[in-house]
């Protein structure tokens, strides 16, 4: 299957997919859990769309959860946002409530927030594979933005089982994830 099939076909399968209910609650418990150690403190997402998960909800309580620690942590969340000349990401203050915008694609994004640095970054898979291997739209943003990056981010995959590719070959400019996680738990590294 060439990649745009299989792109096409993962899409379709997320969108009509059973037990989203309960997936999505799965996938919710496991980023929670994923999350307590975590060190971080800003984390960069994204708004879903075509049927990807929702990590919004997850990261707003990770994020109450901070100010409730012996320690209180400031930690804040991020969306990324299209650099249309360089097609690389940045990532904008999101909270809430906050006051959204058209971005590329249709995709909404903050509207005149502060632009953060994320030290940890949740990236929506459509497929993945052995090795921390990533299939995404086909814009190659996050690639681009992780080669940029320095320091680079902590990476993490989120999908749904049905996104797993089981002979799924990389491609040279592909940088693995440095973990993935899914509805039955963390399934990379193993
Ligand atoms: N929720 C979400 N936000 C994200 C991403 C993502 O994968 N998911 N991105 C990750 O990079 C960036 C946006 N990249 C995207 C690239 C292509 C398409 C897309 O829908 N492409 C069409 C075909 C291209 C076109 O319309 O010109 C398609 O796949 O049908 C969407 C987002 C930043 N924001
Ligand atoms: N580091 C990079 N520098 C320049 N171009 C890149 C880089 N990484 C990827 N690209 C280009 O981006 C295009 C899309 O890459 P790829 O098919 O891997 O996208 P993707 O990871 O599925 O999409 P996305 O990251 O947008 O979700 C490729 O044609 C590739 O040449």
């Amino acid at each position: 299957m060439d990649k745009a099939t299989l792109r096409r076909t993962l899409v379709q399968r997320r969108v009509n997919m059973a037990s989203r209910i309960e997936k999505n609650a799965q996938l919710q418990q496991v980023m929670r859990i994923w999350l307590v150690d975590r060190p971080e403190l800003i984390i960069g997402a994204y708004w879903p769309i075509k049927g990807e998960f929702d990590p919004l909800p997850a990261l707003h309580r990770w994020k109450e959860d901070g100010e409730l620690l012996d320690a209180p942590m400031m930690r804040r969340i991020a969306l990324p946002v299209v650099d249309k000349t360089h097609k690389t990401l940045r990532f904008h203050a999101w909270y809430p409530g906050c006051p959204m915008e058209e971005d590329a694609y249709g995709i909404p994004k903050p509207k005149d927030t502060d632009i953060l640095e994320p030290d940890l970054l949740f990236i929506p898979c459509v497929g993945y594979g052995a090795g921390g291997y990533r299939l995404g739209y086909g814009g190659g943003f996050y690639d681009r933005t992780l080669a940029a990056l320095k320091p680079r981010p902590f990476t993490v995959g989120l999908g749904y089982t049905e996104g797993f590719v089981e002979d799924f070959e990389p491609e040279p400019h592909d940088i693995p994830l440095d973990a993935i996680l899914n509805d039955n738990g963390v399934v990379w590294p193993v």
